[in-house]
C-alpha cells in the first residue's frame, strides 16, 4: 500500500501529479470532472501551508488535443478558489526560478509535461529515475504526491520517476479511485457481466479483453474500436475516410489480437449492428452495418437498432462496466449511442462502474445523476487495468516509496 496526505504534516515544498488531461475542441480545453476532483487535493495541501508545484500532461504528440496547459492553469484557479501560477518550461531554468520564487500557500502550474522528451517513453522507474527531468526537479521539494491514478497505467517519468528519489504519498483522488476500482476487481456478481467497451484507443481495450477473458460474460462495442472489431469481422467500415487519422494506424497495431479475440469469444462480442454518420443536410442518418454503400464518410455513432438491442443485454446484466464512448457524444447528433446506454444503465438495478475520462463527461453533458451509478471513474485506461487485476506503474511506484522509507526507518 502507500502513504497517504494523512502522513504528509505541513509546511512543505510538494511537487504534485495530477491528471488534468481534457478534451480540446477547436484549441479550446474543455472544463470537465478532473479539475473538480483535483482541487480538493491541491486545496488541502494549500491549506496545510505547503508550496504547491503542480505536474500535468495534455494530449499526445501529433494529436490536435496536445496543448499548453496555460488554459488549464486558469481552470483549477476556479476550483480551488486560490491562484494558480504557471511557467511555460517543465524543468528549465525558467521552471527552477519560478519553483524557488513560491512562498507557502501558492500554487504553480509546470508546462505539459509531455513536451519534455524525458516524459513520454514508457521505461522502468529506475531509468525515469535517473533522468535530467528527474533528477533537475527532485532537489527542489520536500517530496512527491501522485494524485494521477488515471494515468498511472502509464510508466511515465512524472509518474514513476520520482518516488524512487523523494518520499512519495497518494493525493486523494488516487486514494479514493484505488480503492473503489480494487475493490471491483475482487467482487462477485450473481448474474450476467457485461462490459461496453467503445472511445478511441483500440490498445487499451483490447489489453482489456485479453486480462478479462471468462469473467465478462458479454462485451458490447462500439466506437472507433467497434468499427475495428466490424471491420475484422469483415464489414467495409473502420477505416479513414475524410481526412480521419484514428482507424488505419491502430488497425495496422492490434489487428492480429482482433482478429484472435473475435475467434476466440465469437458467442460473447457483440457488435454494433447499425451506424451513424452526418448526411448531406448536416442531419444525422443511420445505415445498417450489412449496407454494402460506399462509406467514404466518417461514422461517428452507434445506430438506434444497436442501443436497443445492448439495451436488452443490459437490462439481463447484474453487473455493468463502460469504457469508452459509443460516438462521438460531444455532438448532439451523436450523442445516442453513449447516451442512450447510459440512460439504460440508470434505469436498471445493476452494478455499474462508469470510465473514461471523455466518457464520465457524457454523464454530466447530458444532465444525468451520478447517483443512478455505483461508481463514476474519472480514469480510464488505469480503471479497466485496475479491473483486470493488472498492476499500475504509477500506484506500484508509490508503494515501492513507502516500502523504502520503512526499510530505512527499520535499519
Ligand atoms: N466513431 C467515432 N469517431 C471518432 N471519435 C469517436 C468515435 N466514437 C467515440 N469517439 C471519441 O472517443 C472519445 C473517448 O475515447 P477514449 O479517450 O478512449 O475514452 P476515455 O477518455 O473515456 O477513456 C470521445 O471523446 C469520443 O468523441
Ligand atoms: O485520459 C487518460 O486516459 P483515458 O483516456 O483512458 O481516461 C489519461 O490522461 C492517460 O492519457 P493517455 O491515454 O494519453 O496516456
Amino acid at each position: 500500500m502507500f502513504k497517504t496526505l494523512d502522513e504528509l504534516g505541513s509546511g512543505n515544498r510538494v511537487l504534485v501529479r495530477l491528471d488534468l488531461n481534457s478534451p480540446v475542441e477547436d484549441g479550446i480545453v474543455k472544463d470537465n470532472r478532473r479539475f473538480a476532483r483535483h482541487a480538493r487535493t491541491v486545496r488541502e495541501l494549500v491549506e496545510d501551508g505547503h508550496r504547491v508545484v503542480v505536474m500535468a500532461h495534455q494530449g499526445r504528440p501529433g494529436r490536435d488535443s496536445f496543448v499548453s496547459l496555460d488554459q488549464h492553469a486558469d481552470l483549477l484557479a476556479e476550483y480551488v478558489e486560490t491562484p494558480v501560477g504557471f511557467v511555460d518550461d517543465v524543468h528549465g531554468d525558467e521552471a527552477v526560478d519560478a519553483i524557488r520564487g513560491l512562498d507557502a500557500g501558492e500554487i504553480l502550474l509546470l508546462e505539459n509535461v509531455r513536451m519534455s522528451d524525458d516524459e513520454l517513453p514508457e521505461k522502468p522507474a529506475e531509468e525515469h529515475a535517473d533522468s535530467e527531468f528527474v533528477q533537475t526537479l527532485a532537489p527542489e521539494f520536500d517530496c512527491y504526491i501522485n494524485d494521477a491514478y488515471s494515468a498511472a497505467h502509464r510508466s511515465h517519468a512524472s509518474l514513476v520517476g520520482f518516488p524512487l528519489v523523494l518520499p512519495a504519498y497518494a493525493g486523494r483522488v488516487m486514494e479514493a479511485e484505488y480503492e473503489a476500482n480494487t475493490s471491483i476487481a475482487s467482487r462477485e456478481f450473481d448474474g450476467q457481466v457485461t462490459m461496453v467497451l467503445g472511445g478511441a484507443k483500440a490498445t487499451d481495450v483490447i489489453d482489456v479483453m485479453s486480462a478479462l477473458d471468462e469473467a465478462i460474460d458479454h462485451y458490447l462495442l462500439g466506437g472507433i474500436v467497434g468499427e475495428l472489431f466490424l471491420r475484422a469481422a469483415g464489414y467495409d467500415v473502420g477505416y479513414d475516410v475524410g481526412g480521419t487519422e484514428l482507424y488505419d494506424h491502430q488497425w495496422e497495431q492490434n489487428e492480429e489480437r482482433i482478429r484472435e479475440l473475435l475467434a476466440e469469444r465469437s458467442d460473447r462480442i457483440t457488435l454494433p449492428f447499425d451506424l451513424a454518420y452526418e448526411d448531406a443536410a448536416d442531419e444525422r442518418a443511420e445505415f445498417p452495418v450489412t449496407d454494402d454503400v460506399e462509406k467514404d464518410f466518417p461514422l461517428l455513432d452507434v445506430g438506434s437498432t444497436t442501443v436497443e438491442r445492448y439495451g436488452e443485454v443490459i437490462e439481463d446484466s447484474a453487473a455493468v462496466f463502460v469504457k469508452g464512448a459509443l460516438g462521438v457524444f460531444e455532438d448532439e447528433r451523436f450523442s445516442t449511442g453513449t447516451v442512450g446506454v447510459l440512460e439504460t444503465i440508470a434505469t436498471t438495478d445493476c452494478f455499474s462502474v462508469i470510465g473514461g475520462g471523455d466518457t464520465s463527461r457524457a454523464i454530466e453533458l447530458y444532465g444525468l445523476d451520478e447517483e443512478y451509478f455505483s461508481h463514476v471513474s474519472i480514469a480510464g485506461g488505469a480503471y479497466v487495468r485496475a479491473l483486470t487485476g493488472q498492476s499500475l506503474p504509477g500506484v506500484d511506484a508509490l508503494t515501492r516509496s513507502c516500502e523504502r522509507v520503512e526499510s530505512s526507518v527499520d535499519q
